[in-house]
């Protein structure tokens, strides 16, 4: 299998030492797409990866899959292309699906090229759980709490507050570095505007916690993952990344666990 990856920075190069260094999934990441030239370069050599700065020259070359690792913006400018070039796709940015009407371009896009999408979990769980409890209706209320330090939110604060209250679609235009989790929540429940987030900034927290509420017809759950953060980025948490390097080591398995 052969990997892209759009973005240079944090789960790019985490995902570089795992996969071609490490070995930790089947296949080699060949292609880097970017914009920093110079970052871009210091991964090419230390990875033995081509790296591009030109998208069409990056999708042209012989790859399965590809792994958005950039940003919200960025991914809104390039997973079409991807798909479009026949390329399955795996998305960290899920904060560019918050438009209801691209994530249906997407798919459908994906659907006529014959190509997937792959949403990671990303830094929460308890997906399984919403989509089950959503097969026959009867999913009524899900939101999630996201509690972070100011260092991993990237403002300044001193004491505990919640900083946000609102939709997981207001969420992600607020805070688009921090709540892409809210974003596959809603894809995998009950919606963009329904999903309701509540984003704390604490001063003693050192880890992203993430605390998931859900209630139905099948009963209810409560999730709370509590989250190392990255140290090259801390808004990141490792089980993000841990879970774009998840998904590439299962997707062609024979054996699929959970929905
Ligand atoms: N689903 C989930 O649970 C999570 C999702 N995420 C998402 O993953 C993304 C990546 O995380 P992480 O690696 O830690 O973040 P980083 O900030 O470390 O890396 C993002 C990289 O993207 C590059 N980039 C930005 N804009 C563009 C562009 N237009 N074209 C090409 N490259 C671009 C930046 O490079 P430069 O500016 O130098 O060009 C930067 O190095 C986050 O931005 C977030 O959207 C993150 C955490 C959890
Ligand atoms: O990594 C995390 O804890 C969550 C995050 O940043 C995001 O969802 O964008």
């Amino acid at each position: 299998m052969n990997i892209g990856i759009i973005g240079t920075g944090n789960i790019a190069t985490y995902l570089l030492e795992q996969i071609n260094v490490n070995h930790l999934a089947k296949g080699k990441i060949t292609a880097v797409f970017g914009r920093n030239q110079e970052v871009g370069q210091r991964l090419s050599e230390q990875f033995q990866v081509d790296f591009h700065t030109d998208i069409q020259a990056f999708l042209e070359t012989p790859l399965d899959i590809v792994v958005e690792a950039a940003t919200v913006e960025a991914a809104g400018l390039y997973v079409k292309d991807v798909v479009t070039h026949q390329k399955d796709l795996v998305v960290s940015s899920i904060g560019v699906f918050k438009d209801v009407v691209f994530l249906d371009e997407v798919k459908a896009l994906a659907g006529s090229n014959r190509t997937h999408i792959f949403l990671p979990s990303g830094a929460i769980g308890g997906l399984d759980v919403l989509q089950s409890a959503k097969a026959a209706g009867g999913l009524e209320r899900v939101q999630i709490t996201t509690r972070k330090s100011p260092q991993s939110l990237g403002i300044e604060a001193d004491e505990e507050k919640v900083i946000f209250e609102g939709s997981a679609f207001e969420a992600v235009e607020n805070f688009p570095k921090n709540v892409n989790v809210a974003l596959v929540l809603a894809i995998a429940g009950i919606g963009v505007e329904k999903t309701k987030v509540r984003v704390i900034v604490d001063p003693a927290i050192e880890r992203n916690t993430h605390t998931i509420e859900a209630e139905g017809d099948f009963g209810r759950m409560q999730l709370q993952v509590e989250n190392k953060p990255m140290p090259n980025n801390p808004k990141t948490s490792l089980l993000a990344a841990l879970s774009i390097l998840a998904v590439l080591q299962n997707k062609d398995r024979a054996l699929r666990i959970g929905n």
